[in-house]
């Protein structure tokens, strides 16, 4: 009896501090002035606005409390930046604050506690192992040889294609091509299986995860997201020919045997680059190229009108122009001190999301910003990020879309297959990419080119 009486004392005692400290820290940070704010439910708070499509749902809120959106997603407090001068002021001017990306549980699986390039804290790690052999071994020097895309062989048949699926095989191959100086998707079995763990990876880290949100879930695996990952594991390691096989760590192993020592590097750590650069890289150049396709395929007379430029020192043909949908239409950082920005306070550890999407339909900048005009373009909309945390792989994935889709559309004309009236439905999907809600599936048609530079 005794003890239950302590225990409810104890019990009391805990509520009556949780609120006394919870009023406290309220307080003090009400003397903040932070950005404007919807109304928010208790616990999720407004974590629901996110629905259905999180980059058009956040830019539906900007355009009704402005560029700069104070949210709390559960317990994490987040500032949306959706004009250019917004995000520049975040991560260019205040770039040193903003220069950590926050990370979730499923990230840090996959990423053996954030061994990888993108979620490795800035820092000694990221600077003299993932930036420099990133720069220096693979980007330095290096160039991309020609390169053939699916599409053109088996255009001989007139046979429907799965663009998206092409193009991931495509991006998968120059990416691995670079890495291991061989196709990782020469057979169609390899290229699916390699398909395959791009999109499971991709599925895990992009689904939500109460653990991640709501503090009181913080150890529960409710959703059995941890289920998924030993699967996952699982298969890796029967599967050869996938970016975990052995040669291509072992490689890895042997171009870094110098930093090796000093930074103590772990098989992990490469499995997480290598395995980094094959989903991130795959998921944003062929979704990049394959709505920039679809967008022209649907505006026939901008295709017509002969979109290519010579370039004056190499002679070969460029496209002139291209509105890029961003094939992440949101990135992300974390703050790591407290700081101010437009005259609001932005506190330390608040996460940042920019929405590069919706800077690319910014109505103060584009004249009716949702329609499809090639002519405004890549600077100003952040499609790379900005800064020292910005894309490694920008002007090289510049250069696939172009050269890609230079081929794709001087070598054939595109017949769609599941659209009406060849034109492509351009409903968007959720995820981390930018996903078409329907698969672009096309017959491309082999046009009589009897001489064609790329
Ligand atoms: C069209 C293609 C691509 C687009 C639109 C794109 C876009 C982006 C964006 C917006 C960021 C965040 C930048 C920031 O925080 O400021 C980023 C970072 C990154 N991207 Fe890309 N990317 C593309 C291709 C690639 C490819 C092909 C690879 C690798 C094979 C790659 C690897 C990375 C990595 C490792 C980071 C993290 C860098 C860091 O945190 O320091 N990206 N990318």
């Amino acid at each position: 009896m005794e003890n239950i009486q302590d225990y409810t004392v104890l019990f009391l005692v805990w509520v009556i501090s949780f609120f006394v400290v919870r009023f406290i820290l309220s307080k003090s940070k009400s003397s903040y002035k932070l950005p404007s704010s919807p109304f928010r439910l208790p616990i999720i708070r407004h974590l629901h606005l996110l629905r259905p499509i999180p980059h058009q749902a956040l830019h539906n809120l900007s355009r009704c409390y402005g560029p700069l959106l104070y949210l709390s997603f559960g317990s994490f407090p987040c500032v949306v930046a959706s004009s250019p001068e917004t995000a520049k002021e975040f991560v260019k001017t205040h770039e040193t604050s903003f220069s950590n990306r926050p990370s979730t549980v499923a990230i840090r699986c996959l990423t053996y506690g954030e061994a990888d390039f993108s979620f490795a804290p800035y820092g000694r790690y990221w600077k003299l192992f993932m930036k420099k052999i990133c720069m220096t071994e693979l980007l330095g020097g290096r160039t991309l040889d020609h390169f053939l895309p699916g599409t053109l062989w088996k255009s001989q048949a007139n046979e429907a294609v799965d663009v998206g699926q092409e193009l991931t095989a495509l991006a998968n191959n120059i990416i691995s091509r670079m890495t291991i100086s061989r196709r990782c998707s020469a057979t169609s079995e390899e290229a699916s299986e390699v398909r395959t763990l791009v999109d499971e990876v991709g599925g895990l880290s992009g689904k939500f995860n109460f653990q991640d949100y709501i503090w009181f879930c913080k150890n529960v695996d409710i959703q059995g997201l941890g289920k998924a990952f030993e699967h996952e594991e699982a298969r890796n390691k029967n599967c050869d020919s996938s970016m975990r096989s052995k040669d291509l760590v072992s490689i890895l192993l042997d171009i870094m045997k110098d930093e090796k020592a000093e930074m103590r590097l772990s098989r992990e750590s490469i499995e997480a680059f290598i395995l980094e650069m094959f989903t991130t890289g795959t998921g944003t150049s062929a979704g990049v190229i394959q709505w920039a396709l679809a967008e022209l395929i649907n505006h026939p007379d901008i295709l017509n009108k002969g979109r290519e430029e010579t370039d004056s020192t190499t002679g070969n043909k460029r496209l002139k122009t291209l509105r890029l949908h961003p094939s992440g239409p949101l990135f992300t950082r974390e703050s790591t001190q407290h700081c101010k920005i437009g005259g609001y306070d932005i506190p330390a550890s608040t996460r940042l999301i920019v929405n590069v999407w919706s800077i690319g339909r910014d109505p103060n900048y584009w004249e009716n910003p949702m329609d499809f005009v090639p002519t405004r373009f890549i600077n100003g909309t952040l499609p790379f990020g900005s800064g020292r945390r910005s894309c490694p792989w920008t002007s090289l994935a510049l250069r696939v879309i172009q050269t890609t889709l230079v081929g794709l559309i001087q070598c054939f004309d595109w017949k769609v297959a599941n659209g009406k009236e060849n034109s492509v439905d351009m409903t968007e999907a959720a995820g981390i990419a930018l996903l078409m809600a329907q698969p672009l599936v096309c017959v491309p048609v082999a046009r009589d080119i009897p001489f064609l530079t790329i």
